[in-house]
């Protein structure tokens, strides 16, 4: 068997402990993804989906239970250390596509790689070969706001794996598309996911959507299950 990308165990995560506000949301959840795996994230609106994400991204921390990305514990590092390892490691896709709207498809989608210190020619051409995969290839040069719906989304998909990352993180990644769209869009993702052999994990309210990946995880009770 391949080696974990990533590797969740006994995570737990309380909102506002000790107070009347306390939210107890992860209770021991437990989540390997190996290496190609493709794993739909299945929960009802508010059962902490969103938690699960940031803190397998390492945007946030659990308050107990461990977090391992391509091999490497992140369990307690610093918030340096978890940026670091984020910059390389984790690529995020959201429902709302949060291209920075001053910039051009090609510029947003090689912003990333100038970050991780990447050449400008080099993260031009990867931008270009990104977009052309996702067939925009004649917008590169367009802003956000000249794109449409399911465009922008496809743009941000190629942000998302700009720095070539062992794991996709998605959250509802065509859930702001008509259904039409959303299905197309969504082809698009899994044909780059496959074509790099990444993992992802990949929140879906859409049944037919979490059929197409290799398997699903449901957040039940602040636990995962298969
Ligand atoms: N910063 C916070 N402070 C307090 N409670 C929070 C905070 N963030 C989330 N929660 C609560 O924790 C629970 C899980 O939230 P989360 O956003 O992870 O759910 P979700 O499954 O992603 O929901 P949705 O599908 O509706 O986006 C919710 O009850 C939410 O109200």
């Amino acid at each position: 068997m391949s080696d974990p990308v990533l590797r969740l165990s006994a995570i737990e995560k309380t909102y506002n402990p000790g107070t009347p506000g306390e939210v107890r949301v992860l209770r021991g959840a437990d989540l390997t993804i190996r290496a190609g795996e493709v794993v739909a994230l299945v929960a009802p609106s508010g059962a902490g989906k969103s938690t699960l994400l940031h803190i397998a991204g390492l945007l946030d921390q659990p308050d107990a239970g461990g977090v391992e990305i391509a091999g490497q514990d992140m369990t307690g590092q610093s918030d340096r250390a978890c940026t670091a390892a984020r910059r390389r490691d984790v690529g995020f896709v959201y429902q709302f596509h949060h291209l920075l709207p001053e910039f051009t498809a090609e510029e947003n989608v090689a912003l990333p790689q100038l970050a991780n210190g990447e050449s400008r020619s080099r993260a031009r051409a990867r931008a270009l070969d990104l977009l052309a995969r996702v067939g925009l290839s004649t917008r590169a040069d367009h802003r956000p706001a000249a794109l449409s719906g399911g465009e922008q989304q496809r743009v941000a998909f190629c942000r998302a794996l700009a720095n070539a990352p062992r794991l996709l993180l998605a959250d509802e990644p065509t859930g702001n598309l008509d259904p039409a769209t959303a299905d197309h869009v969504f082809d698009t993702l899994m044909d780059l996911v496959a074509h790099t052999g990444m993992s992802a994990l990949i929140a879906t309210h859409n049944p037919d959507l979490a059929a197409r990946m290799n398997r699903t995880v449901r957040l039940e009770n602040g636990r995962l299950v298969s």
